[in-house]
């Protein structure tokens, strides 16, 4: 699955260019064939607009929200796309300029203001942008883009058209939410964010949308916070993109990567800096796993500990008897990835590409196990417990630390599932020492923007994930990875760059990868049409067929398909 595809024609640079939203629907021009059973919408999101008059945006998470949209219908493939009216982009057409602060770009007041004026605006609240260019999910019978702050923007699924921008502070108790929420059987929607509560008591809350109504009411009206965990720093709570939920348990990874509160709350404001500028890394603390049930919803105060990664993505948990599986896809170390997602970076030219990617941290699919069964030695171990400050020289540590005794689990592995080299080893300290088994591992070849037969495995023991290839940062091929076996499939052509790969099952499938795989393509090479969406068997990753356009895509993140 490691790729050896280089790119110095630079075809990839197409996918950070502004695009114009369409007018109309376009018809695609099938090769192949789509599915007869295959009646919905594949919805993607991601940036559109690069720059707003002479104002570049800087980073890959800044360019305006832009939706894309594939209908299919009796085998025919249409194509449309709409920015999203967010406040961020609606302002900034309007005053041809960067209004509201973007993840790494910040917005300076208006320049024809006078200077007193300014003055005032340099010391206003700080507007939170609406930007929604990382997901879309359905809450109740309803469609929302998001980012991962406060706001979510509800959008027509049908026509694109945004609907309203709702304040999720305005119900819950979050500072912002992720835009990777867990949406069950029933419809009830889960997440988690940050909340910056009273006296600067920091948390991260768990929080529940509950399914459409009987009343037909707005369900958000009724979500509430179901559990919090505990920060492992008083003003710096970690960055969330993602977290885990099993049947019982909701699996949360506290990373190194953290969001120092002080900087947010007053430079920022002042100084007219950016998120980005907010971020740090804690260099000592290793990455800490958490657990809470969810029937009571509680806090389990197990002390799992591992060594420093950056997540943003989960590929799936499960409970294996007294156990939990958690498959990540991690990127080694504390250096803070996105560090290395400024679009000049991305832009470059391959040689320079390679270069910055080789600096940065390195990915790999990790399976972790957390051992539930520890009660029996944490009663006698010796619990009292104090931040590690040692983890650079941790396996020294876990030497020194534990010892084999004939009547404690101290230094011994406690995972005792037999497919797995995955360990967890209690220490005398009380912590749960973790290190995984590798799922997959190639130097600077990422397998990313994860996905499963949702439906089907979502938090239960499963076989397969699908991911997309990032060469050096640069999206270049599909794969596929038995989690079980570590076998590998890819679908790749040269000069193509997809999107994440969404899963959709065929109707009465009964293997766990009976279905077809999404994922929207762009293809400068002047041989072909210059962008098309693909459908791959999700079996083995071969072609069924092809819907191509005339227009290219800038790149796109997360998305769904709407039967
Ligand atoms: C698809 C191909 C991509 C090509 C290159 C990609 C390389 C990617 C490497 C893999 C990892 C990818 C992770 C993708 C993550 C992603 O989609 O991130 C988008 C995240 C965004 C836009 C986050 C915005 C967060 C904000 C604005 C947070 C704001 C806040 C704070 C920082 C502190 C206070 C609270 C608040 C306001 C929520
Ligand atoms: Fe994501």
């Amino acid at each position: 699955m490691g790729s050896r595809v280089e790119h110095p024609a630079g075809g990839y640079k197409k996918i950070f260019e502004t695009c114009q939203e369409l007018a109309e629907p376009i018809e695609a021009q099938v090769t192949g064939h789509i599915p007869r059973w295959l009646t919905g919408s594949l919805l993607r999101v991601g940036p559109g607009l690069f720059e707003v008059g002479d104002q570049p945006f800087h980073h890959l998470f800044d360019g305006q929200a832009l939706i894309h949209k594939f209908d299919f219908k009796n085998s025919k493939v249409t194509y449309y796309r709409k920015f999203v009216r967010t406040d961020a982009y609606v302002r900034a057409m309007t005053e041809n300029r960067v209004v509201i602060t973007e993840f790494g770009t910040a917005a300076y007041p208006d320049p024809c203001r006078n200077i007193f004026s300014r003055f005032f605006t340099y010391f206003q609240s700080i507007e939170i942008t609406d930007n929604c260019l990382v997901n879309i999910y359905p809450i109740g019978e309803d469609f929302y883009a998001c980012t991962e702050t406060n706001y979510i923007t509800k959008i027509n699924p049908e026509t694109l058209e945004t609907l309203k921008k709702v304040d999720l502070c305005r119900y819950l108790s979050v500072n912002g939410v992720t835009a990777h929420p867990h949406v069950d059987k029933d419809g009830a929607v889960y997440n988690i964010g940050n909340c910056f509560g009273k006296n600067m008591s920091l948390a991260y809350n768990v929080v529940k949308i509950p399914p459409l109504q009987k009343d037909k009411s707005d369900p958000i009206e009724k979500s509430k916070v179901v559990v919090q965990f505990p920060s492992s720093e008083r003003f710096k709570p970690s960055y969330i993109h993602s977290f885990g939920i099993t049947e019982n348990y909701f699996v949360f990874v506290e990373t190194p990567v953290k969001i120092n509160l002080l900087k947010f709350l007053s430079a920022w404001a002042v100084r007219g800096t950016n998120y980005m500028d907010c971020f740090e890394s804690n260099e000592t603390m290793g990455t800490w796993f958490h657990l809470a049930s969810r029937n009571p919803a509680e806090y389990k105060d197990y002390k799992f500990r591992t060594s420093a990664f950056n997540l943003f993505h989960h590929i799936n948990c499960y409970e294996d008897q007294d156990f939990i599986v958690v498959d990540l896809c991690t990127w080694k170390g504390f250096d803070f990835l996105y560090n290395y997602l400024y679009l000049a970076n991305l832009r470059n030219n391959w040689e320079e590409v390679k270069k910055s990617a080789n600096l940065a941290p390195q990915p790999e699919v990790r399976r972790y196990i957390l051992p539930l069964k520890v009660d029996q030695v944490s009663s006698y171990s010796y619990f009292t417990f104090q931040p590690l400050l040692m983890y650079k020289e941790e396996k020294k540590k876990v030497i020194s630390d534990t010892y084999t005794s004939p009547q404690t689990a101290q230094g011994k592995n406690l995972i005792s599932l037999p497919y797995t080299t995955a360990t967890a080893v209690l220490r005398r300290d009380g912590t749960i020492w973790l290190e995984p088994e590798v799922l997959f591992s190639s130097p600077r070849q990422a397998f990313e923007f994860p996905q499963i037969n949702y439906s089907r495995s979502c938090g239960k023991d499963y076989t397969y994930a699908y991911g997309l290839g990032l060469n050096h940062f640069i999206p270049d091929r599909i794969c596929k990875l038995n989690v079980k076996t570590k076998e590998t499939w890819v679908w790749q052509e040269p000069d193509s760059y997809p999107s994440e790969p969404l899963f959709v099952q065929t109707p009465g499938g009964l293997e766990e990868d009976d279905g077809i795989l999404l994922t929207i393509v762009v293809s400068p090479g002047a041989a072909q049409k210059p962008g098309y969406l693909l459908i791959l068997n999700a079996r083995d990753l071969s072609e069924i067929g092809r819907a191509e356009v005339e227009v290219t895509f800038p790149v796109t993140f997360h998305g769904i398909y709407k039967p």
